[in-house]
């Protein structure tokens, strides 16, 4: 259940403009790395990138064998739904489901029974926090915030991105998500990659890379 990501000659364009010209960048499995920097320097985009939503102008976005650059959409999505869990900036939460509901779209999407995965996304939202209720339209931000992360963990993914994780969530909740994450790469193994402006998640990370003038600059 780990992936290597290798990035190599990565290039992206907004128009006629390079966002992203990235020589090389390795995120072996089982580290919390944090993107940084400033708004509009491109965290978003390069999460978009290494989770195979969008292609590269050029190079290579290899996790294991799976180079996301190269694969046609179709073979994306499907590396996504076996390998991948997102937490999106806006949720994409479905408002008129209950919370459980929500968290169970992956199992849907996947085509797995979905009984078999209630328990756990109960048990994910319970250590969350989330109150249970017949639709996430009367949640929180913050509690939505935690529904989208509890969904992104339902089928145990390889890789999690997460973009702004702690935004919507005040620092008791925000250390909760924050010490989650960690834990899910240092104890589990998995590669989680998140975006972030919020101090106590970046001081948590193992890694960050802070994104300036199209490239990621690791910093202490
Ligand atoms: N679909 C798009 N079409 C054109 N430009 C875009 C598109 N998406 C993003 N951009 C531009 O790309 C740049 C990087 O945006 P991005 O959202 O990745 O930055 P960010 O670092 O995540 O910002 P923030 O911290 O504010 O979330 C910005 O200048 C943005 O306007």
């Amino acid at each position: 259940m780990a992936a290597h990501l290798r990035l190599a000659d990565l290039r992206h364009d907004l128009g006629c403009e390079t966002l992203f010209s990235i020589a090389a960048l390795d995120v072996p499995p089982g580290q919390f790395t944090v993107l940084t920097g400033p708004s509009g320097s491109g965290k978003t985009t390069l999460l978009h990138l290494l989770a195979g939503l969008l292609q590269p102008k050029a190079g290579s976005i290899r996790w294991d064998d799976a180079d996301l650059a190269r694969l046609p959409e179709a073979a994306r999505d499907r590396w996504r739904r076996r390998r991948a869990g997102l937490v999106f900036q806006d949720f994409h939460l479905i408002p008129e489901l209950s919370p459980v509901d929500n968290v169970l779209v992956p199992a849907w999407l996947g085509a797995f029974r979905a009984g078999r995965h209630r328990a756990r996304a109960q048990e994910l939202l319970a250590r969350f926090g989330v109150p249970e209720r017949a639709r996430v339209a009367v949640l929180s931000r913050g509690e939505q915030q935690r529904v989208a992360l509890a969904r992104a963990l339902l089928m145990q993914p390889a890789v999690i991105f997460a973009d702004e994780p702690t935004a919507s969530l005040d620092s008791a909740s925000g250390a909760t998500v924050g010490h989650v994450l960690l834990a899910l790469a240092r104890d589990e193994g998995r590669s989680v990659i998140a975006a972030s402006h919020d101090p106590a998640l970046i001081a948590l990370a193992d890694r960050r890379l802070h994104l300036m003038r199209g490239q990621p600059v690791e910093v202490a």
